[in-house]
């Protein structure tokens, strides 16, 4: 039984890429908890989509036995956390079970948003946090200037912050030694009823549902009848263990300790993140503060290009739900793409990345629609409704206000790419709140329409400041908007997988764009089609397609005109009748390329 007094329990927190997984990997095998040899890079990142984007997903957790300058052996618990702004939800969990964080800063590139996200979770958390000034094997490293940094934006002491290298292995020891010395050590009771904190859980082939927890009081057993206090379900315990990262059994976990438990569950819905485990025997008074669930914000249609795929997405989306609670599903139908779902993310990253892991671990080919935040709709009737999907907008006139979603979006940039971006934000309604100069680079706070930061705000962003800005956000709450359903007609057929809901000052703005891209996507018939946008029964924007013309002039060359008249007139009585019966071949792509706006 490990003391509580040489447990420490920490995160790493960083922005994306300044070098968490790479300390991570370094911390773990400086306490030889794996083999160098058995080591592939990036250990914690364990998802082969993760790996390839070098990305963070999934938190998770390793135990290290660290024997220390001090003569004693501590046992340190490492949660990884995700980096980007669309897993911050995972980003909390994994700090409500950890006392302290390392924040690394890359010191040849300071401060980032994500890095002031992170650092003010984790300040909420109560944590006590070590800087660690990393990449200082780089030319471009300043370290004096990031310390500045670090004082005067984030206001944390950085005298002693500790100079590493994670690349070269430099100095790692003085991180752990920091580690020990200054994180404080977790408290509890191992006496009184058992509260453990549920941080994550997955669905494995072969040992079912594996909860990640953390105890606070008491002590989790193998065999031991447990309840979940939020859905008052019980179970026996049938495997306990830590991860060294390997799976290793242990017979118990106290308090202060991390490890997981498994209890032949099927369904992840069964544990709920953020619940709190006790003990059948002897009930918890209360259970712990869990977190907020994370709530799905940006909602899509996914579609497959084959129609007779449709079983085979539902099988693959419900695999990917047992790893994944935040993603949710349910079917839908279009006229234009037939049977599909609609599916809710955590936002555009998470949004891609299922597509990507539906397309690749799946075989599947996949059309997605116009990604759409929730809408609130107060109707006439006092009711509220909460539309996920364009495609449900009520009759316009029993609604009496719509309200959208607004983030706070705080952008890190190198000045000269200021104008871009304030411009950037004012075309997308943005209200600035705040502008500073912190180490020679603005901070721009602003509120935004979430609305208008799904369809391709990133993309433009590092477009406009050549990939110098890093941006964060949260969301802040609803306001209401002068919203309106904007539908795309192609041959006067309303086609619902493009239509979207917009502001109706950038309702022209972007009709126009959609039909200037879908008359370059869809292929010319031998009938004129035409390509508008409307909100309602009025046309905002028109595009035409021209019809294939058949070569018949070729058979008057040099002939007069009147007989060249006779033949067009004839030729436009045909594409009449065409126009009636045919029906408008849309490629699948165009889909997707038309709904890739902005960046022309
Ligand atoms: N020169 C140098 N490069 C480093 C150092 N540490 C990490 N890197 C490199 O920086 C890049 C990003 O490192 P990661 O460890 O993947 O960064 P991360 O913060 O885990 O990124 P996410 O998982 O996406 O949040 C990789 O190419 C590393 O090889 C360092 O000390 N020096």
């Amino acid at each position: 039984m490990t003391d509580l007094s040489k447990i420490r329990n920490f995160s790493i927190i960083a922005h994306i890429d300044h070098g968490k997984s790479t300390l991570a990997d370094r911390l773990i095998e400086f306490c030889g908890a794996i083999e160098a040899r058995d080591m592939k890079a990036q250990l914690l990142d364990n998802m082969d989509i993760e790996r390839e984007r070098g990305i963070t997903i999934k938190a998770q957790t390793v135990r290290l036995n660290y024997n220390a300058k001090d003569g004693e052996t501590y046992q340190l618990n490492l949660m990884d956390t995700p980096g980007h702004v669309d897993f911050a939800y995972e980003v909390s969990r994994s700090l409500a079970a950890c006392e302290g964080s390392l924040l690394v800063v890359d010191a040849s590139q300071g401060v980032e948003a994500q890095t002031l996200a992170n650092v003010y979770q984790a300040l909420d958390a109560n944590h006590e946090i070590v800087p660690v000034l990393n990449k200082v094997d780089l030319p471009a490293a300043d370290v004096d200037r990031v310390k500045t940094q670090i004082e005067d934006v984030i206001g944390l002491d950085a005298s002693d912050a500790v100079e590493i290298s994670a690349k070269t292995g430099l100095n790692i020891e003085g991180v752990l030694e920091a580690i020990v010395a200054r994180l404080p050590s977790p408290k509890g009771d191992r006496e009184a009823p058992l509260q453990a904190l549920i941080v994550d859980s997955w669905y494995d082939a072969y040992l079912g549902v594996i909860i990640l927890v953390r105890v606070f009081n008491g002590e989790l057993k193998l065999g031991q009848k447990v309840r979940f206090m939020a859905t008052g379900a019980t179970r026996e315990l049938d495997r306990v263990g830590i991860f060294t990262p390997k799976k290793v059994a242990v017979d118990r976990l106290g308090p202060g300790e991390m490890g997981f438990v498994t209890a032949a569950i099927k369904d992840i819905r069964d544990t709920k993140v953020g619940d709190t485990i006790t003990e059948e025997r002897r009930l918890a008074e209360k259970p712990l503060a869990g977190f907020k669930p994370s709530i799905p914000v940006v909602f899509c249609g996914l579609f497959p290009a084959d129609a007779a795929d449709f079983e085979h997405l539902r099988d693959s989306l419900g695999k990917l739900a047992l790893n994944d609670a935040s993603f949710q599903y349910e079917t839908e139908s279009s006229a234009a793409l037939g049977f599909g779902f609609r599916c809710g993310f955590l936002g555009l990253l998470h949004l891609e990345i299922i597509q990507e892991r539906l397309e690749r671990e799946f075989d599947l080919d996949l059309i997605t629609t116009a990604p759409s935040v929730v809408y609130k709709m107060f109707m006439t009737d006092g009711t509220v409704l909460e539309m996920h999907n364009p495609a449900d907008m009520p009759d316009v006139v029993k609604i009496d206000h719509i309200e959208e979603p607004w983030i706070k979006a705080t952008i890190m940039l190198p000045d000269e790419y200021l104008g871009g971006v304030l411009a950037l934000c004012t075309e997308r309604r943005g209200i600035q709140v705040d502008l500073t100069y912190v180490g020679g680079r603005a901070m721009l706070v602003y509120e935004l329409p979430l609305n208008e930061v799904v369809f391709d705000f990133y993309d433009r962003l590092k477009s406009i400041s050549r990939g110098y800005a890093s941006f964060d956000y949260h969301l802040e709450g609803y306001r209401e908007g002068d919203l309106v359903k904007m539908s795309i007609l192609v041959n006067a057929e309303p086609v619902d997988a493009l239509s979207m809901i917009v502001h109706r000052s950038q309702a022209e703005y972007r009709g126009r764009q959609l039909c200037e891209r879908l008359k370059d996507l869809i292929p010319r018939h031998l009938f004129k089609i035409p390509i508008q946008a409307a909100i309602g029964a009025k046309v905002i924007a028109r595009e035409t397609i021209a019809a294939l013309r058949k070569d018949v002039l070729a058979k008057c060359y040099g002939g007069d005109i009147s007989r060249k008249r006779k033949l067009l007139d004839k030729q436009k009585e045909g594409k009449k009748r065409m126009r009636q019966f045919g029906e408008v071949e849309i490629p699948q792509s165009a889909f997707i390329a038309a709904l890739k706006m902005g960046d022309n």
